[in-house]
């Protein structure tokens, strides 16, 4: 079963020209795919049509086995799909990191005690347990990236979205984050223009040009 299944999407912002035609992509478990295109060419654009921040003006989007057409259908697409946004401003909300991180988890319906484990558990996975009480405003543009990383890991998505993952990270978190992903079981759409870590990570891709999806591996 694939885990993502778009076919001839087309979507427009309103009043503007379309920025997706006939896009198409599959994706499998366990699978990774690096999405590239120029600046504005509609990458961000195809992470919200996959989980229904956005719907295609024509096509269908199946995920994990169904077609979602409604809000209500997206629901368990966004516990399912790990989105990364492209500004963590977008993704942290809450005033500390542990409870930006532990948010997602209670929501889920788990114990004060338990969202604190896994909380613990996302910390140290990404090397960043110090910033646990920290407050996530205060946070510099790096450590912001890794916590709104730490908030999906928490929720065990079977495939993560992530939308320029490197932006704002110096080198040696740039290697971390790149070890880290590569022992990741899940599958990953990986929306990045920088070549060495999109290679690493997701050898095979497509590239946004006029709106379809082209093989660009
Ligand atoms: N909310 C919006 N309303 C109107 N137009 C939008 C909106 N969001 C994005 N766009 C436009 O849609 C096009 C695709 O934007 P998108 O953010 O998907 O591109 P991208 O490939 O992710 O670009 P980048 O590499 O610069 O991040 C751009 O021309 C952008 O200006």
């Amino acid at each position: 079963m694939a885990l993502l299944d778009l076919q001839d999407i087309d979507f427009a912002y309103a009043g503007q020209p379309p920025v997706l035609r006939g896009a198409s992509l599959q994706m499998r478990a366990g699978e990774r795919l690096a999405i590239s295109g120029d600046n504005g060419a509609g990458k961000s654009t195809l992470l919200r049509l996959i989980v229904g921040l956005l719907r295609p003006t024509r096509g269908t989007v199946t995920a994990f086995g169904r077609p979602r057409l409604h809000e209500r259908d997206f629901h368990e697409v966004r516990r399912r799909a790990g989105y990364v946004f492209q500004d963590p401003d977008d993704q942290l909300f809450c005033p500390t990191v542990a409870e930006d991180i532990a948010f997602g988890p209670l929501n889920l319906g788990l114990g004060r005690a338990q969202a604190s484990e896994i909380v613990t558990r996302v910390l140290d996975q990404l090397g960043i347990a110090p910033l646990r009480a920290r407050i996530t405003h205060h946070l510099s543009g790096g450590e912001k990236r890794l916590v709104s990383l730490a908030c999906v890991l928490a929720m065990e998505p079977d495939i993560l979205l992530l939308d320029e993952p490197t932006n704002a990270l110096d080198t040696t978190n740039v290697e971390r984050l790149t070890e880290i992903l590569q022992g990741l079981p899940q599958a990953i759409v990986l929306v990045t223009h920088d070549p060495q870590f999109r290679t690493r990570i997701a050898p095979g891709g497509l590239r946004i040009e006029d709106g379809r999806l082209i093989d660009a591996s």
